[in-house]
């Protein structure tokens, strides 16, 4: 297990480029199973999540050629399915959540797809009931083997319907969007997920001639077309990552620019560290975040408490709470976070407590933070990355923090976050990785 050992208490400055989205790069990576014909995909980030499920692909028979540090295109002509037979298979899609995606393009073009419990963050129970019930509605068989764990979907008769998801969740419409594309007739899908990973994954299936409306909103509907062909596809900047950087720009003071995050893609997420006294500008297609010393939390319009909470898109992703919670640590002011979503993202607030904030945490879903407006920094110490976003926010907390911290586990960060140690250390930090 790697870890890092920050050194606290430095101002950062410079410009830094997002990386490509990680959540979308999942998504449009699976897409490429439903073309025999070669799909270039650019912007790609090189982090863990993404490179293991380049991999899965690879095994699976599709061709992957490197055009770039950021590029690469695949060729899905030849699939081994027998390979989805192998221990190996199993092994290897078990060990990231987007790998849960490759079933909706699998039952669509080969009628059969095969996957073990995908993995993913430990942050509360992650159901996949959405993905089976749309398959069936499609016309498909579920089988779940309880014992080994390992979902089995079969149909090679896929025909158009009209379904309103339980839930919108991501991955499940992405996984329903990708099994309806060439199924027989039209397809209603109600309550979708709308997130700009979905949209994106949509305009590249439309250019690989797919019939997909109604993008942007959680009605879609998808005519069936019997062939897609291949295209060229360019990833968005990585929302989590740039609103990452904004909260580690004001708890360290940095004057820190993020260059080219295409502004309007944004939603809700500039407004709502705006909401927590941050001053940001968009200037062109960058965000400039001054060095400040204060920020201070807004109240509601009555004067009650601020709460910041998650929601399906365009509310605030889920996966920027863990940032926005340790930003307030030091903000003035009080704010509470509720994370509606999973039930165990905010354990990590225990080890920001060791290190001096002021947080109760009131339930698994929410924590009161009491801002200590710079009053007295947080103290450096030894402590574990439970999940990938609480890995990059315990980050942010070493970085503002007085001393030296040690973060153990850091695999969880690289999950997600390309060669962050180095990128934070080019614009000031003290970021050593141990291995
Ligand atoms: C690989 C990938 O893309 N992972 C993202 C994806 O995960 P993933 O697609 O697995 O998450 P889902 O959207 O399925 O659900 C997330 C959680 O929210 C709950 N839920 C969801 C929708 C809803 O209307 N009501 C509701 O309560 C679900 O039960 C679940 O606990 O979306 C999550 C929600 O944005 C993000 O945190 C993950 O980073
Ligand atoms: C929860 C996340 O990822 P995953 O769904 O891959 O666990 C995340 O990206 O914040």
């Amino acid at each position: 297990m790697a870890s890092f050992r920050v050194k606290g208490g430095l101002k950062l400055k410079g410009e830094i480029i997002p990386q490509g989205a990680k959540n979308e790069a999942l998504q449009v990576i699976c897409a490429v199973l439903l073309s025999p014909e070669d799909i270039t995909i650019d912007k790609i980030p090189d982090i863990r999540d993404v490179n293991k499920l380049i991999e899965l692909l690879s095994d699976m028979g599709v061709t992957v050629r490197k055009n770039g540090p950021e590029s690469y295109t695949f060729n899905a002509a030849a699939i081994d399915l027998d390979f989805l037979e192998t221990q190996d298979f199993l092994d290897k899609a078990s060990a990231l959540r987007g790998s849960v995606m490759i079933l909706g393009p699998l039952l669509a073009r080969f009628g059969t797809g095969k996957l073990s419990k995908p993995g993913g963050d430990k942050i509360g129970r992650r159901r996949m009931d959405t993905h089976f019930t749309g398959f069936q509605k499609l016309g498909a068989t579920f089988r779940y083997d309880k014992k080994k764990e390992i979902y089995h979907i079969d149909g090679s008769d896929l025909r158009g319907c009209y379904m309103l998801l339980d839930e919108a969740s991501v991955t499940g419409t992405a996984n329903i969007i990708m099994a309806a594309v060439m199924a027989k007739g039209k397809t209603t899908i109600y309550n979708a997920a709308c997130e700009p990973y979905i949209q994106q994954l949509c305009g590249m299936l439309n250019r690989m001639g797919a019939k997909i409306s109604g993008v942007g909103s959680n009605l879609l509907q998808i005519e069936g077309v019997g062939y897609l062909a291949g295209t060229t596809h360019t990833l968005l900047p990585d929302m989590i990552e740039i609103g990452s950087f904004i909260g580690l720009a004001a708890m360290t003071q940095s004057e820190i620019t993020i260059k080219q995050v295409q502004a309007d893609k944004l939603g809700i997420i500039p407004e709502i560290f705006r909401r927590m006294g941050i001053k940001l500008d968009i200037i062109g297609d960058d965000i400039h975040v001054p060095s400040q010393k204060h920020y201070e939390i807004e109240t509601f319009i009555d004067g009650s408490i601020l709460t910041i909470a998650d929601a399906i898109w365009p509310g605030f992703t889920p996966d920027l709470l863990s940032i926005v919670l340790v930003t307030a640590t030091q903000a003035k002011g009080t704010v509470l976070v509720h994370q509606k979503m999973f039930e165990s993202r905010l354990f990590f607030v225990d080890k920001l407590i060791d290190m001096g904030a002021q947080i109760i945490l009131c339930d698994p879903h929410r924590a009161t933070v009491i801002g200590l407006d710079r009053k007295y920094p947080l103290r450096g110490i030894r402590m574990t990355s439970p999940d990938i976003r609480a890995g990059v926010a315990l980050l942010i907390a070493a970085m503002s923090a007085e001393g030296t911290s040690v973060i153990d586990n850091v695999e969880q960060i690289d999950r997600g976050y390309q060669f962050i140690d180095k990128r934070l250390n080019a614009l000031g930090a003290s970021i050593e990785r141990i291995d």
